[in-house]
């Protein structure tokens, strides 16, 4: 009998011997760093001469590993494994295949530091940062794995005398999964696992950052008992092989997390029927969002403070629930603003693999050039209050950045920053700011802090967001508890961590029979 179903709990810290031991994590991960990992298809490793470099954001003179790269070529194989995995696989009871996903999470679970540590150095998350990604991950194998028990037999429909309906669920094919570097773990594990459990086979090809542990995460599945070609690892050029994969008519289903411009070209371009494609691929698209943190003037001013910064600047600001603007009714702007700033000024931000530091570096060159031009803009849109600063020489350092007074139109307003810089704006009133809140083409996260119970109400119904809280920050969602996904451009709504999440990797057959 398997358990109920209980979130992984995060580490406490200020325990010595879980600061040892998450010590000790990172001494094996540098020790192993450098190292070359291959390609993964139909249970084979391929070596390619071309690779991925991934490096550590926070020293990027250290690398992590050299991983194969994907070519067309190679993808077309990769399909052509799954395929045939497919046959197999899709038959496999589902008590079967989430007997794999409990495994591997107390695999993961066993090994939890050291998974933890590999995000540090890859990802340049903090250590609470990454010891949340690596509890999201094992949740959701947890979950999914329970969720699927719970589908299996499918949902009781209503039959006539002298007739038997059934409905049940089948999987759907090969999937892709296309993962984001900003969870490249949980995020990463989460897709590829849905997908599993309800008997796909998956191509997974990972964020070019943090191949890494994804890698680490293929072996641990087949240490769990996945069979070969179930899970294919195949990183490469999205623009190479993720287009290729996303046309390819053998391609059932694509499962992307990433940002708004990628997600848009993947779900027009799986629109297209290819030939030779007898099915409408399904998409589920996770993608960026402009979050906003609402605070209403009956409130409690530390507390919104506090969730603002949280929300702000943990992991840099890089999450697609970050809190990028803050929209406060005028009555408590300038309390708030400032205690912002002062709480902001009090941040540490250095190197991830200090236990210290609450803020590392942004992911790489690209995303610290675009997050400084933003800051630039933003010394035109508002007052620059904190921050401004970066500093690229020896990782992708930026100070957290607080900008006053700017209008709710600014690019900086309106704009997918992804780095740790946040936007205040004044509210006449509370209609109004929940005006400001939904004046954006995204609508993924939001918080209100309010002790003004009309207030909260009104939120509940207008503020369009798929992840709405009150009274704490907008980041953290919870697999099992706090279903994950947004409205508009934010994506598809697929919540991760839902109880229809599944379903959505799944296509329902009803059988009839009469007696
Ligand atoms: N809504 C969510 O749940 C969620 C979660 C995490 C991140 N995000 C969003 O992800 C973005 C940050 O992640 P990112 O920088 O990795 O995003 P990205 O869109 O640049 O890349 C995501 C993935 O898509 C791949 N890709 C790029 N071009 C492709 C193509 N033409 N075809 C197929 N795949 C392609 C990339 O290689 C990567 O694996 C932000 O916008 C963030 O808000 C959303
Ligand atoms: N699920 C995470 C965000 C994932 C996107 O980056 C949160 O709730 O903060």
């Amino acid at each position: 009998m398997v358990q109920p179903y209980k979130h992984e709990p995060f580490t406490d810290f200020t325990v010595e011997a879980n600061r040892q031991a998450f010590l000790a994590a990172l001494e094996k991960v540098e020790a192993e760093l450098g190292r070359d990992y291959p390609l993964i298809i139909g249970g084979e490793r391929i070596m390619t001469e071309d690779k991925i470099t991934s490096i550590n954001p926070a020293d990027k003179a250290e690398v992590i590993g050299r991983v194969a790269k994907a070519n067309q070529e190679l993808a077309e194989r990769a399909m052509k494994a799954a395929d045939e995995a497919f046959r197999t696989w899709s038959r496999t009871s589902p008590e079967a295949r989430a007997d794999i996903l409990f495994r591997a999470a107390a695999i993961v679970r066993r090994r939890k530091h050291e998974f933890s540590a590999w995000l540090v150095k890859e990802a340049g998350k903090p250590w609470r940062e990454a010891d949340a990604d690596t509890a999201e991950a094992i949740d959701f194998m947890e979950y999914y794995g329970r969720q699927m028990l719970k589908l299996k037999d499918g949902i009781p429909v209503e039959s006539r005398p002298g007739e038997t309906n059934r409905f049940f669920y089948i999987p759907l094919g090969v999937g892709v999964v296309i993962s984001p570097w900003n969870f490249p773990f949980a995020i990463m594990a989460g897709t590829t696992v849905a997908s599993l459990v309800t008997g796909n086979t998956v191509l997974l090809k990972p964020a070019s950052a943090t191949p890494v542990v994804a890698y680490k995460f293929a072996e641990v599945l087949e240490e769990a008992g996945l069979p070969a070609g179930v899970l294919n690892y195949i990183p490469g050029s999205g623009a190479e092989v993720g287009d290729y994969l996303v046309d390819h008519p053998r391609t059932r289903f694509i499962s992307f997390t990433g940002s708004r411009d990628v997600g848009i070209r993947i779900y027009e371009r799986a629109a297209k029927v290819q030939p030779g494609q007898i099915w409408l691929k399904r998409v589920i698209a996770e993608m960026g969002g402009k979050d906003a943190i609402v605070v209403d003037k009956e409130a409690d001013l530390e507390l919104a403070a506090q969730s603002i910064v949280a929300s702000a600047f943990g992991f840099s600001g890089q999450k697609c629930s970050a809190c990028s603007r803050a929209i406060i009714v005028e009555d408590v702007y300038d309390q708030v603003l400032s205690r912002v700033v002062e709480l902001t000024k009090q941040l540490n931000v250095g190197d991830p693999a200090e236990q210290a530091t609450f803020m590392g570096p942004v992911i790489d060159q690209n995303a610290y050039n675009k997050i400084m031009e933003y800051i630039e803009i933003g010394k035109q849109e508002g007052r620059l209050m904190t921050g401004g600063e970066g500093d690229d020489a020896k990782g992708f350092f930026i100070q957290p950045t607080v900008f006053a007074d700017v209008d709710p139109n600014a690019r900086i307003m309106q704009e997918e920053i992804f780095g740790p810089v946040v936007a205040f704006a004044k509210a006449r009133d509370f209609d109004h700011a929940l005006e400001i809140a939904n004046n954006t083409e995204y609508g993924l996260t939001g918080a209100v802090i309010s002790r003004n119970r009309a207030n909260l109400e009104k939120a509940r119904q207008e503020f369009h967001v798929g992840n709405l809280y009150f009274n704490r920050g907008c980041t953290g969602a919870i697999v099992g508890y706090q279903p994950f996904g947004g409205f508009n451009m934010s994506g598809t709504d697929s919540k991760a961590g839902g109880p229809d999440y599944l379903i959505l990797h799944m296509q329902a057959k009803t059988v009839s029979e009469m007696f």
